[in-house]
This record gives structure tokens, C-alpha cells and sequence, in this order.
């Protein structure tokens, strides 16, 4: 219906979170998704749990979407085919960016292994004009499968699954993340330490 002060326009997702913002953007007041990609036992869930912990000990609003939780509520019924797992790349990319849009700092521990799904998680956040960072775990395989927290590398080796993301299923390596993190080399504090710088430095701390 058009208003008395002119016509109506169409509201975009996030017009009313930068309305409430006077005086212009202020990054460490509203959200952001921080989504970290890797391989199974990479160290995504340690790393947002221990980032979670510390942003949340500053103040922040945070939430953090697990992929199993996610799996077995929003996605249940969702296996590993590319299809499969594109859907549940595209589920988790719309809850985090109506949550980041409306003040949360969203972190993201999900595999999504396809350059594609996760670039279309991207533009969905440029087109409300929210804060969106790639960050890669970068961990190799070899280090992942020693650390093997679920048995997922040795159930592939025992030929009990198959389409093992990084084994006999694809990974697609993220060519230009905003971050990159070793986790082969430094702890989880210097890891997490290293996270937040990048967070500070992007304005979303
Ligand atoms: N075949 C196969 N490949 C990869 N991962 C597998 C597979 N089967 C089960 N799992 C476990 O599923 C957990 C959640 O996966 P995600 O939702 O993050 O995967 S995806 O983004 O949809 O590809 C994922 O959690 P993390 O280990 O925390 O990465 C795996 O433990
Ligand atoms: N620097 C590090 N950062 C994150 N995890 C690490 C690091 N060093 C060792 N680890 C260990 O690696 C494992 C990673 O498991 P997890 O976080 O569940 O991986 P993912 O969520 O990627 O499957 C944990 O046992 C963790 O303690």
C-alpha cells in the first residue's frame, strides 16, 4: 500500500538492520557469517566453539551452526551426494545470513565442499549487504585422517563408507579465502588468536 509521505518501495533483506543504525555502519554492532570450510576433522567445530567462547566473553551476540545439529533438524533426511549436500550448503547459508543481517556474528563450521554452493552463500550476503568471511581450515588429509575424531577415515579405509569428503569424494580448495588457517602448525589458542585478528581487522570485533 502506498504511504502518505509517497510511494512504497520494496524493502531488501537487511534495509531494517541499516536503519537501525544511525549515524551510518557500525561493523562491531552488527552481524557477520564467518564460515569455516575443510575437511572432516580439520578442526572447523574446535575452532568456532573456542572463537564462539571468547567472542562471547566480549559481549557478542554469537551462534554457532553446527553441521551435525543442522543435519539431524533442518537437512535430516539429507545424504552426501553433491546434490544432497549443495541443498544443505544453501539451508545453512539463508539461516546464517537472516541472522547476521539482524546483529549476530554467525560462525559456520560446515565441510561445503563445492566452490560453487559456497560462492552462492557469498552473494546472498553481498546482496543484503552483510559481512561474509571465507575462512579455509586448511589441514591435509594425512593430518586429518590421524586425528580421525568420528572414524570417518577409517571406516573408508575398512570400505564400510565411501564419498569420504578429501578421499574418494571431491573437495573443491577455496582459490582466494579471506583467511587461511594451518592447524597442522599452531595450537588452537594461536589458531583462534589468528581468527580473531581477522575479525578485527574486517571490523566485524
Ligand atoms: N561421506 C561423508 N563426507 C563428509 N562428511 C561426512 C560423511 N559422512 C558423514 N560425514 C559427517 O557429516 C558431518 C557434517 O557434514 P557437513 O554438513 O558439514 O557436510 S556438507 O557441507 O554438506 O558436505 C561431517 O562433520 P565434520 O567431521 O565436523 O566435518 C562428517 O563428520
Ligand atoms: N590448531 C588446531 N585447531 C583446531 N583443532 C585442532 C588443532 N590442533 C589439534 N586439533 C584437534 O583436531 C580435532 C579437530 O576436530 P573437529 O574440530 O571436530 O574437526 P571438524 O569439525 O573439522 O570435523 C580436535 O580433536 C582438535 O582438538
Amino acid at each position: 500500500m502506498d504511504g502518505v509521505d509517497g510511494p512504497s518501495r520494496a524493502v531488501r533483506p537487511g534495509d531494517a538492520n541499516r536503519e537501525a543504525r544511525p549515524g551510518g555502519p557500525d561493523r562491531a554492532a552488527c552481524g557477520g557469517t564467518v564460515w569455516l570450510t575443510g575437511l572432516p576433522s580439520s578442526g572447523k567445530t574446535t575452532l568456532a566453539q573456542s572463537l564462539a567462547s571468547r567472542l562471547c566473553r566480549e559481549g557478542r551476540r554469537v551462534e554457532v551452526l553446527d553441521g551435525d545439529e543442522i543435519r539431524t533438524f533442518l537437512s535430516a533426511g539429507l545424504g552426501f551426494t553433491r546434490a544432497d549436500r549443495d541443498t544443505n550448503v544453501q539451508r545453512i547459508g539463508l539461516v546464517a545470513e537472516v541472522l547476521a543481517r539482524n546483529g549476530i556474528l554467525v560462525l559456520v563450521p560446515v565441510i561445503a565442499p563445492y566452490a560453487d554452493s559456497r560462492d552462492a552463500v557469498r552473494k546472498r550476503h553481498e546482496a543484503s549487504g552483510t559481512a561474509y568471511l571465507e575462512v579455509h581450515v586448511a589441514t591435509p588429509v594425512q593430518v586429518c585422517a590421524v586425528r580421525d575424531v568420528k572414524g570417518l577415515y577409517a571406516g573408508q579405509r575398512a570400505g564400510r563408507i565411501t564419498g569420504l569428503t578429501g578421499v574418494d569424494d571431491p573437495y573443491e580448495t577455496p582459490a582466494a579465502p579471506d583467511a587461511r588457517i594451518e592447524t597442522h602448525r599452531y595450537s588452537v589458542a594461536e589458531c583462534t588468536a589468528e581468527l580473531h585478528a581477522v575479525l578485527v581487522e574486517r571490523g566485524l570485533v
